[in-house]
C-alpha cells in the first residue's frame, strides 16, 4: 500500500496530522534512564507509549542516532512504533550520485518515509522515488533563518528557488509518493506553496520550539486532509518544563510521589493538546 494511503488510513484512526519528532538529544535524556544499555530507546519507548494514540506518525532525526549504540537504539524505535500500527518517517535528509543513493534507498527497508535534499537533481533520488511503497519528502521551504540564503533565491523565469524544487518535485511524482517539507516559520511560502503545487501532501516542522504558525501548518500543510505538522522539542522534552514548575512548587507543598516517569507523561499530555489545537484547524 502507497505511503499516502496509509498514512491517510492513519491520520483517520487517530484523527491527528501530529507528527512526534524523536530527537533524544542525550543530555537531555533523563538521569534515571543512563542505566539502560541503550538510553535513547529506553526514552523513545516511555515517548512512544505515551504518545502514540495522538501520533499520525513519528520522525526520528538521524542526526540523534549517527553512532553504532545510536542505530541499535533507532531500529528499536521504529520496530516498536511499528508495533503501535504508527507510520515512521526517517529525516535523513539525504541524496546524492545514484550509486550511493542506492546504498541510501536500503534506509527505506526499516522506515516507511524518508526526507531528501534536493540539492543534486533528480538522478540523485531516483532510488528513493522509485520505490512505490515509500513517502519522499523533499526539502522545499526550510524553517531555519539561513533557509532564505538559497531557497529565497529568484531565478531569471521570477520564480524563487523553492518554487522551482516544488514544480521539480510535482514532476518527479509519478509514483504519488512525493511530498515536500515547508516551516511552519513560513506562513506565505506554505500559501504560495499550497497554490502551485494542491496535490502534494507536506511535511510541515517548526511549531512548538520554533515558534512557527500551528494554523497556516494545518491550512496549507494537508492536501485532501493528509500531510503531517512536526513537533519534537516540544512534546518529547514537554516534561523539563513540568519539572521546573514542580520544583519552584515543591518548596511550599509536600515532595511529590515521582517515579522519574513523569517526562513520558508531560509528553503524552503534549501531544494531546497540540492535536486538539490542530484539530481546530483541521475542515
Ligand atoms: O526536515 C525536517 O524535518 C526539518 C526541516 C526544516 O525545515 N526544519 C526542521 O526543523 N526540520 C526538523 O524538524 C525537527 C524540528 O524539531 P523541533 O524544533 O524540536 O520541533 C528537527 O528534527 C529538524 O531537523
Amino acid at each position: 500500500m502507497n505511503f499516502f494511503d496509509r498514512l491517510h488510513d492513519r491520520i483517520r484512526t487517530v484523527d491527528s496530522v501530529v507528527s512526534v519528532g524523536l530527537d533524544p538529544d542525550q543530555s537531555r535524556i533523563p538521569d534515571h534512564l543512563a542505566e539502560h544499555d541503550l538510553p535513547r530507546w529506553a526514552f523513545n519507548r516511555r515517548i512512544i507509549d505515551a504518545t502514540h494514540e495522538h501520533a499520525a506518525a513519528y520522525k526520528p532525526n538521524a542526526a540523534f542516532y549517527e553512532d553504532p549504540d545510536g542505530w541499535r537504539a533507532l531500529e528499536e524505535t521504529i520496530a516498536y512504533a511499528h508495533g503501535k500500527d504508527v507510520p515512521v518517517l526517517l529525516d535523513a535528509k539525504r541524496a546524492d550520485i545514484g550509486n550511493t543513493t542506492r546504498q541510501y534507498a536500503q534506509l527505506l527497508e526499516t522506515a516507511d518515509a524518508i526526507t531528501v535534499n534536493p540539492y543534486m537533481g533528480r538522478d540523485s533520488l531516483q532510488p528513493f522515488l522509485s520505490n512505490e511503497e515509500a513517502g519522499v519528502f523533499v526539502l522545499c521551504r526550510t524553517s531555519n533563518p539561513g533557509g532564505a540564503d538559497v531557497q529565497d533565491l529568484e531565478l531569471e523565469t521570477g520564480e524563487a528557488v523553492y518554487e522551482r524544487v516544488a514544480a521539480l518535485a510535482d514532476l518527479w511524482n509519478e509514483n504519488d509518493n512525493v511530498g515536500l517539507v515547508v516551516g511552519a516559520t513560513k506562513p506565505e511560502e506554505l500559501e504560495d506553496l499550497r497554490e502551485q503545487v494542491p496535490d502534494l501532501p507536506f511535511l510541515v516542522p517548526g511549531v512548538g520550539a520554533q515558534g512557527g504558525d500551528a494554523e497556516a501548518a494545518v491550512e496549507y500543510g494537508l492536501a485532501d486532509g493528509v500531510g503531517l505538522v512536526n513537533s519534537s522539542r516540544g512534546i518529547i522534552f514537554a516534561g523539563e518544563d513540568s519539572e521546573a514548575q514542580s520544583a519552584s512548587d515543591s518548596r511550599a507543598a509536600e515532595p511529590r510521589d515521582d517515579d522519574g516517569e513523569e517526562f513520558a507523561k508531560a509528553s503524552g499530555q503534549a501531544a494531546k493538546r497540540l492535536k486538539k489545537r490542530l484539530n481546530q484547524y483541521r475542515d
